[in-house]
């Protein structure tokens, strides 16, 4: 049975799951199966249980929730990225290759899912990879070494572009292979190994973990990396027009994690200098997720001089006071690293106002120095650093999340908390033994099934299957309306489908990366109401010194 007339109608479906199976296969089912629609972020899962599963199979050899699959978006002009995990304990295959548990591949269009004992899937890619890509356009090396990089892009920034990169030395293994990603940077030979250096050196579950770096010709630096495959925190909640809050218990998650990368960054004399939503990866788009620092493009290592920072640095959205952005772009030709002098530059504590902008994003939805997104007013706001809890979306949030978000984005950075004081405070502390212990089960343990590149015999343990014959019919239900998801954006800033509510017209590129391009967003003044509105859109990294 083929795709229905209502999904292929959805803009917001990247993709299907087709069942495979010769008409009379489907004899016996209660219902006719259909196929399942893989939409922007969100998890379909395949397992046993009725309550969870948007596919069931009810044959006893299924776990709960055997496999998921999702699709991740890096904005409007990229093709989607889609994912299958395996979670079960029996296992699944990939095209006639078993993966591991645990394991997360990248899927193709048309590619086979096997799930024992159950009908087969095929999977359906809706918006398609055209090869002559990045790889060919920017002269790329297409292998290093046993690395071979293809033409999938992740994702891309102000200094390189990330691509999908395999390990041949997985070909042969006879499993799936482990897909990996590759950040190629083009610089100048002087500056060519400063983030690998950084990187090479860490080793944090919260951290992203690089494998390899290579300098290749024309100036490319080529950093093999573990491929994050949950998408960014930006796209994440990006729901329709606006950014969207999570619960405040999936907040103080995300927060923790980020404090648990600082406090290890920190006693490292590695500050990151750059934190914000597109830099915060998340290993499955779920509440709970393990999250990953990525991008340490403009990480600074004090470890030998410990001494401070002058350079004007940052994304103007998630930057300190004290680092020194001027409202005014043209006082950089003469005052560039003077402007920091003046104010005695800089230190690791620049990181903590960061993580309080994210703070306030993930709890509220709502950008704190936003103001009429201009960066002049950002950084005009930011400095005044005056803070507003009294929104309709502040309602549901604690007085102690509130007072977490208050000490982070304190001008005075004596005030500040710091990576370890910041573990003190009563939103963190109040929780710390469920913290610890989710943070043990979930994310420790998730780094552990992470298979390694060392790894090359994979051996899985299996229970013994349940024969049962003939197999049993799977039972299919159709995820949740996507529709129902962008009929209701949590933050009530902008209402999808209720135009005349309010009638915003984005006059920007729709190159959303292109930061020079962003220009003003116009709102109808009968429609301004309540608090700034935040319409998403990335920022780009400043390098000015
Ligand atoms: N290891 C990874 N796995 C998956 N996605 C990644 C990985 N590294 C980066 N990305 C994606 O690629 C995007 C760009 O990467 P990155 O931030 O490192 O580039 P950049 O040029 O330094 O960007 P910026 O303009 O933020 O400085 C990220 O926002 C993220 O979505």
């Amino acid at each position: 049975m083929g795709i229905g007339d209502l999904a292929l109608a959805d803009r917001e479906v990247l993709g299907y799951l087709e069942p495979v199976a010769a008409e009379n296969e489907f004899l016996g089912c209660k219902e006719p199966l259909a196929a399942v629609a893989i939409t922007k972020n969100k998890l379909v899962k395949m397992g046993r249980n009725e309550r969870e599963c948007d596919v069931v199979l009810s044959h006893p050899s299924v776990s709960s929730v055997h496999c998921m699959f999702w699709a991740i978006r890096f904005d409007e002009d990229s093709v989607p990225m889609y994912y299958v995990n395996d979670c079960s304990l029996n296992g699944i295959q990939l095209n006639g290759l078993s993966m591991k548990r645990g394991q997360t591949c990248l899927l193709d269009d048309g590619d086979i899912i096997t799930v024992p004992n159950a009908i087969d899937y095929r999977f359906v890619a809706r918006i398609k990879l055209t090869t002559n890509g990045l790889v060919e356009q920017l002269g790329f090396q297409k292998n290093v070494e046993n690395w071979h990089i293809t033409s999938k892009v992740v994702g891309s920034g102000t200094f390189g572009h990330v691509l999908v990169a395999n390990n041949t030395a997985f070909a042969n293994s006879g499993r799936q292979a482990i897909n990996f990603a590759v950040k190629i940077i083009k610089m100048k030979p002087s500056r060519l190994d400063k983030e690998a250096k950084i990187l090479l050196k860490l080793a944090h579950p919260n951290i992203i973990k690089v494998h390899k770096t290579f300098a290749g010709s024309s100036d490319h630096l080529y950093i093999f990396q573990d491929l994050i495959t949950g998408g960014d925190l930006f796209s994440y909640l990006a729901k329709s027009d606006c950014l969207s809050p999570v619960s405040e218990t999936e907040a103080l998650l995300i927060v923790y994690q980020i404090l648990h990368a600082l406090r290890y960054l920190h006693s490292q004399g590695v500050v990151h200098r750059d934190l914000k939503l597109d830099n915060i990866l998340l290993c499955t788009p779920e509440p709970c997720a393990r999250i990953v620092l990525a991008d340490f493009g403009i990480a600074k290592d004090l470890s030998s001089s410990r001494s401070r920072m002058h350079t004007v640095v940052g994304t103007p959205e998630y930057c300190a006071p004290e680092v020194g952005f001027k409202a005014d772009r043209t006082a950089y030709k003469e005052f560039a690293r003077a402007a920091t002098f003046e104010q005695q530059g800089y230190d690791a504590k620049c990181d903590l106002w960061s993580l309080g902008v994210i703070a306030h994003i993930v709890l509220t939805g709502i950008s704190p120095f936003y103001g009429d997104g201009s960066e002049a007013s950002i950084i005009r706001n930011a400095k005044v650093g005056s803070l507003s809890f009294s929104s309709r979306q502040w309602s549901k949030v604690s007085d102690h999340a509130k007072s977490f978000v208050r000490r982070l984005l304190e001008i005075d950075v004596q005030k500040r908390l710091d990576s370890r004081s910041a573990f003190h405070h009563s939103w963190i502390a109040k929780h710390k033994g469920q913290l610890e212990k989710l943070y043990h089960k979930r994310i420790v343990q998730d780094v552990e099934t992470t298979p390694k590149v060392e790894e090359l015999d994979w051996k899985r343990k299996l229970p013994k299957t349940v024969n049962l014959s003939p197999s049993t019919v799977p039972k299919k239900r159709w995820p949740k309306s996507t529709t129902e998801t962008l009929f209701s954006c949590p933050r009530g800033l902008i209402r999808q489908g209720s135009p005349s509510f309010l009638d915003v017209i984005a006059t920007r590129s729709s190159t959303l990366w292109n930061y020079s391009k962003l220009n003003s967003i116009i709102v109808k003044p009968m429609l301004c109401f309540e608090c700034s509105l935040y319409k998403k859109s990335r920022q780009k990294t400043w390098l000015i010194a």
